[in-house]
Order: structure tokens, then C-alpha cells, then sequence
């Protein structure tokens, strides 16, 4: 009998103990100082919300996960993502006031998955705030820069596009996707690394490719699954970036070809954080950011142009236009004639707004932070969600059409606190001009060269929460007679 009572009584504190830990992990505290946590639900324990953020959506909208809770809570709410305690703030006001505060009340922060992938740990990783970051954004910017596109970068872009998209007319089906991934990751790995696809063994893009998937996937590393071949898919770029870094750190002036790795290896004896792991990690990191967001990006935009001809039409206009002032028709794109293209401008600003490639850019608060009488509790992750600013339907009218012709209208005031494809404040995108003038020539190119039609796909992108493409699209391009 006595057996049983102890039992019962273990069962009891046990019971006590659960109920006690699921009420804690429910009601969290705002703050030591009892503030007030943005209302919202924290889910279940461990998992919290994570699996309703994962459910897939077959439309351009916002995520349903952030649409709904935004309806119910308001434009600043608390969840739990990944097993950690999380706000979603989509309110322009606060976002913008969290970018400006980098630094000082937030910092950059990263999933596990993608902290374990790019080296993100320690005082000198490419993330830190201070003279490493400074460092980081000078030497992208020294290589991708305006200065740099004007003097020597957009005339080599030109002749890259030029020469794929007539390797494209000659195959029956473009899968757009892979394809334009190939593209802008052949042209950002030379700027950063020297790197020849013609004179590589390796396909460092297909490479790139399953370590996205991977990402993507869950974080099982065990043989078979997709994130144990991304990891292994990533020490072998890893270890080929380290191969080349060595070989530049030995024979300066053999291997000099002026790219982003030659600069950083001529610094290395200048600057203490700029070891060889550092090197190679914020190389990889810059390669993968660099090629998934632009081509994201541009299959985007075959998709929105192929629903849309008289777009296109308009394109053709102004491009044709900008060839016949030349005194010369085939010389290469010059910076000016790059901008002089409102049009084309206005077109990838509404294909970036539409994008949202990710639903929003994520922070650790340092300390507290009391903002619209809420607290944003030091530690907490902060999903700065930039992706439901741009999807407003109180700033974008019909904010699902693709309608560059909105740009013309729009303040440039609600287009600083409204519009932040590349971020803000002291992080913002580093490589923003360079993919500007990017897909400015790939449109140039494309609709003053060639003609192309949509073979199929283009119907189920969607959110995952990120930018998701479905089947794909399949174009066939022809160049012009
Ligand atoms: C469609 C294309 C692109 C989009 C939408 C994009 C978006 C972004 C965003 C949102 C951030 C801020 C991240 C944060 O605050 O957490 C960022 C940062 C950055 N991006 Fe991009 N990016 C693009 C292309 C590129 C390219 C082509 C490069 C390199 C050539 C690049 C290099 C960087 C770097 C180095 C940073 C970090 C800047 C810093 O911390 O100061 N990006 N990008």
C-alpha cells in the first residue's frame, strides 16, 4: 500500500511539475523589471509554433503565419520558433527605429542551422559589430561597389549575360532558376575568388545548390539526409576556397587576379582578425548570400513579365532607346546609360518588393527594449519582418499586383520606411548596387537581343515561409532577327 502512495505522490509532483513548466513556457515574463510582452502565444513547449511557420503557401501573399497572427494580435507579436522565444514585429515604425539600434540594443543573429554552417561564433566572426564588420563591407563593397561597376564590373557583367543567354537559345527548354543561379554564381565566385567555370573541375554552383536544399531541410546529420550532404557539401567548398587561399598566400604574384580573396590575403598581415577559417567562411557566406538572392530575383521577375507583355513592351522601349543615342549600337552598357533607365529601375524595385526571398531579417535584443508600451525582453530572438511592410495593402494598393508603374507615384519617405529589400541601418545590403545593375543588364540584354517565350511552371510559387518556386518556370529564348 505504501508502494502505492508513493507512487501516487510521485505522480502528483510530476503532474505539478509539468503543468507548472507549460503555464511558464505559455506566460513568460516580459522582463526583471515586469514589463509588458507583446500579446501572442508561445505554442507548445520546445516545438512552440515552428511547425505552423513550416506549412507551405501557394501564393505570393504574406506567410498565412504572419498574416493570420498580425489580424489577431496586431502588428507586434510574440511566438516561439526553433525552441526559442521569439517577437515578429511588422510594423514600420519599430523596424525601423530595430534597424538603427544594430549595435547597440540588438545584434545579428542566426538559426543554429545557418550559425553552424557559416562559422558564425566567436569575437571575429563576419557578423560582429565594430571593426570586423566595417572591414567585411568595405572589402564587398571595394569589389561589387558603384565605383568598381562604373569602372570596370558592368561591361564584364554585359558580356556574361551576352554570352549565356545565346548558350540558352540554343537549348530547347531554359529551366530559369538553375539556370540564372549559374549565371550570377559564375560572375559573383570570379569577382570573389577568381573563379573560371570553364577551367574548374569542380560545380561549385551544383554545389551551392544542395547545400540550400539542405538548409532548407530538417537539421538531421545522420547519413541520407539532405542536411548531412550539406554539411559535407560545404567542407568540400570550404576546403577548395582554403586550397586556392593557400596557393595565393604562397605564390602572390602568380596567383594575383585582383579579386576580393587576392585583397583579403595581401591583408591578412595587416588586419589580426583576418585568419584563414575567418577568410574562407565569410567567402562562402558571401558567395551563397550573393547567387540565391539574385536569382531568386530574377526568375521572379520571368514570372511577373510573362504575365504581363505590355511590361515587357516598355522594357523593349526604353532599352532600344538608350542603344540608338549610342554613336556606336554595339558598345558595351556604360554607368550612365545604367542610369538612365526609370523604368527598368521601377520594374526590379516591384519585382524586390514582391520577392521577400525570406519573410524577414532576425536580431537577439542585448537588453530590454520597450517599444509601443511593449518589452522585447533581452535575449528574445526579433523577427524584423520586413516582408509584411512591403506587402501592405494600406502603403501598396492591390499590393499582390505586379505594377511597376506604382513607383512613379509613391513618396520617397514612404518608400524609406516601406521599402527594405536590402535591409537598413548600419547592415544594410552591401551587394545592393550590384544587383541593381545586374538585373538592369539582364533585362537590357534580354529585351533588346533576344525574344522569349514560357514554356511552362510559373503557377505555384509560393512561401515556405522563404520564396519558393514550385515546379519552377521553363522558358525558350530565341535571339532577334
Ligand atoms: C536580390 C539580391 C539581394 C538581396 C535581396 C539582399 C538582401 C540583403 C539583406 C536584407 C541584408 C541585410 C541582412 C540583415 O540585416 O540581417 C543583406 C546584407 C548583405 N548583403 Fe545582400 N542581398 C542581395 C544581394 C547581395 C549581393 C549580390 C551581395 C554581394 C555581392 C550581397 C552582400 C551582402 C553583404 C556583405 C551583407 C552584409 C552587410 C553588412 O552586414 O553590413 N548581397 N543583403
Amino acid at each position: 500500500m505504501w508502494l502505492g502512495v508513493i507512487f501516487g505522490g510521485a505522480v502528483a509532483v510530476l503532474t505539478i511539475f509539468i503543468i507548472h513548466w507549460i503555464y511558464k513556457w505559455r506566460n513568460p515574463r516580459g522582463s526583471s523589471n515586469g514589463g509588458v510582452l507583446p500579446p501572442g502565444s508561445m505554442g507548445w513547449p520546445l516545438i512552440g509554433e515552428t511547425l505552423h511557420l513550416l506549412i507551405p503557401s501557394k501564393s505570393l501573399d504574406l506567410h498565412p503565419f504572419i498574416k493570420k497572427r498580425i489580424q489577431r494580435y496586431g502588428s507586434l507579436f510574440r511566438t516561439s520558433l526553433a525552441g526559442r522565444p521569439v517577437i515578429i514585429s511588422t510594423d514600420a515604425e519599430v523596424n525601423h527605429y530595430l534597424f538603427l539600434q544594430e549595435g547597440r540594443s540588438v545584434e545579428m543573429w542566426y538559426l543554429d542551422t545557418f550559425a553552424k554552417l557559416f562559422n558564425l561564433d566567436g569575437d571575429s566572426k563576419p557578423t560582429a559589430f565594430g571593426a570586423v564588420h566595417r572591414y567585411v563591407r568595405s572589402i564587398v563593397l571595394n569589389h561589387f561597389g558603384p565605383d568598381t561597376l562604373r569602372e570596370k564590373l558592368l561591361p564584364r557583367i554585359e558580356q556574361m549575360i551576352d554570352s549565356t543567354l545565346g548558350i540558352w537559345s540554343l537549348q530547347e527548354s531554359v529551366p530559369v532558376k538553375e539556370a540564372v543561379a549559374t549565371l550570377v554564381f559564375d560572375c559573383t565566385a570570379k569577382q570573389m575568388i577568381g573563379y573560371d567555370p570553364q577551367k574548374s573541375s569542380d560545380k561549385l554552383c551544383e554545389k551551392f545548390t544542395s547545400i540550400l536544399q539542405g538548409l532548407m531541410s530538417f537539421p538531421l546529420n545522420i547519413p541520407g539526409t539532405a542536411f548531412h550532404k550539406c554539411l559535407k557539401e560545404q567542407k568540400k567548398i570550404i576546403k577548395m576556397i582554403r586550397n586556392k587561399l593557400r596557393e595565393k598566400r604562397d605564390s602572390p604574384d602568380q596567383a594575383f587576379e585582383g579579386d576580393l580573396l587576392d585583397q583579403a590575403v595581401k591583408e591578412m598581415s595587416t588586419e589580426k582578425f583576418l585568419t584563414e577559417d575567418f577568410i574562407v567562411h565569410f567567402i562562402f557566406g558571401a558567395l551563397f548570400a550573393s547567387f540565391e538572392s539574385i536569382s531568386s530575383a530574377i526568375t521572379l521577375a520571368f514570372k511577373l513579365l510573362s504575365e504581363n507583355p505590355s511590361v515587357v513592351n516598355e522594357l523593349r522601349v526604353e532599352h532600344d532607346a538608350i542603344i540608338k543615342k549610342r554613336e556606336n549600337p554595339n558598345s558595351s552598357l556604360t554607368w550612365d546609360d545604367y542610369k538612365s533607365m526609370p523604368f527598368t529601375l521601377q520594374v526590379i524595385n516591384e519585382t524586390l518588393r514582391l520577392a521577400n526571398v525570406s519573410p524577414g531579417l532576425l536580431r537577439r535584443a542585448m537588453k530590454d527594449i520597450e517599444v509601443n508600451g511593449y518589452t522585447i525582453p533581452a535575449g528574445w530572438t526579433i523577427m524584423v519582418a520586413t516582408s509584411a511592410q512591403q506587402l501592405n495593402p494600406k502603403t501598396y494598393q492591390d499590393p499582390l499586383a505586379f505594377n511597376p508603374y506604382r513607383w512613379k507615384e509613391l513618396d520617397s519617405s514612404v518608400i524609406s520606411k516601406n521599402f527594405m529589400p536590402f535591409g537598413g541601418g548600419m547592415r544594410q545590403c552591401a551587394g545592393a548596387e550590384f544587383t541593381r545593375a545586374f538585373m538592369a543588364t539582364f533585362f537590357h540584354v534580354l529585351v533588346t537581343k533576344y525574344r522569349w517565350t514560357k514554356i511552362k511552371g510559373g503557377d505555384n510559387f509560393g512561401r515556405t515561409p522563404f520564396l519558393d518556386f514550385g515546379d519552377g518556370i521553363h522558358i525558350k529564348i530565341s535571339e532577334k532577327v
